[in-house]
């Protein structure tokens, strides 16, 4: 069971930023990706979450060949992929409140409303978020906490892949070992694929179980 990308050409408005790029992160692996700035490591990373169609070369899932990316993906195949991003602020919406920012994956696909409230809270205390906070939006909060909610946000459907795109990169230290753990523990509960998106050496060497390299190389 994989999320692969095979022999992805992708890029913007006819600029191409991956030329014939492959990966694959199985279930219950960690893998790291590293690679100089501007290689298009956050360009793969939407392409796995299903977010950026590729020009040329497709994405996997656990054997299911997924065909037209973007807004034609079902909700039921995209929320089995989970993502964080570096920026917490550019991620969230300025509107929600935390609460809703974790809800609203949930609502999306109409999980059992009387559910909802009872996973917020056990998500939210997971993360490391006191009750206080979750009423609270964006613009009241420190991008740690705002971080926090976006980590239980991308595991509230326990995706069976998670892709961290410099994820921890701008967190204090205990931030940033909180939010590995959490992904750390979901990953020993369910099993999911984990991709951690670095420039850090020691984060990868510490964190993943291999690193692949995306580089002049590959992104010719
Ligand atoms: N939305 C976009 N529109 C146009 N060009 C973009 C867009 N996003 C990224 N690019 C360009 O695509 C190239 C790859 O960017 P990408 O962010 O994928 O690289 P990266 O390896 O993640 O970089 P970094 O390590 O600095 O985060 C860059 O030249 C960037 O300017």
């Amino acid at each position: 069971m994989s999320l692969t990308a095979s022999g992805i050409h992708a890029g913007y408005r006819g600029r191409r930023v991956l030329h014939d790029v492959s990966l694959t992160i199985e279930r219950g692996e960690t893998v790291g990706l590293r690679g100089p700035s501007g290689t298009g490591k956050s360009t793969l990373v939407r392409v796995l979450a299903l977010l950026h169609p590729p020009d040329s070369g497709h994405v996997t899932l656990d054997e299911q060949r997924i065909r037209g990316h973007g807004h034609r993906v079902p909700a039921s195949v995209r929320t089995r992929i989970g993502v964080l991003f570096q920026s917490p602020r550019a991620a969230a919406d300025p509107r929600l409140s935390l609460s809703d920012l974790i809800a609203e994956p949930l609502r999306a696909v109409r999980h059992p409303r009387e559910q909802i409230t009872g996973r917020v809270t056990d998500l939210a205390e997971r993360a490391g978020l006191t009750p206080d906070l979750l009423d609270r939006r964006p613009h009241a909060v420190s991008d740690g906490q705002l971080q926090r909610a976006c980590l239980a946000r991308a595991l509230a459907h326990d995706p069976d892949y998670l892709l961290c795109d410099e994820a921890t990169t701008m967190l204090d230290a205990s931030t940033q070992a909180h939010v590995a753990a959490m992904i750390t523990d979901q990953q020993q509960h369910t099993g999911m694929g984990v991709l951690v998106v670095s420039h850090d050496p020691a984060l990868l060497t510490r964190w993943t179980d291999r690193i692949e390299d995306l580089n002049t190389e590959t992104a010719r």
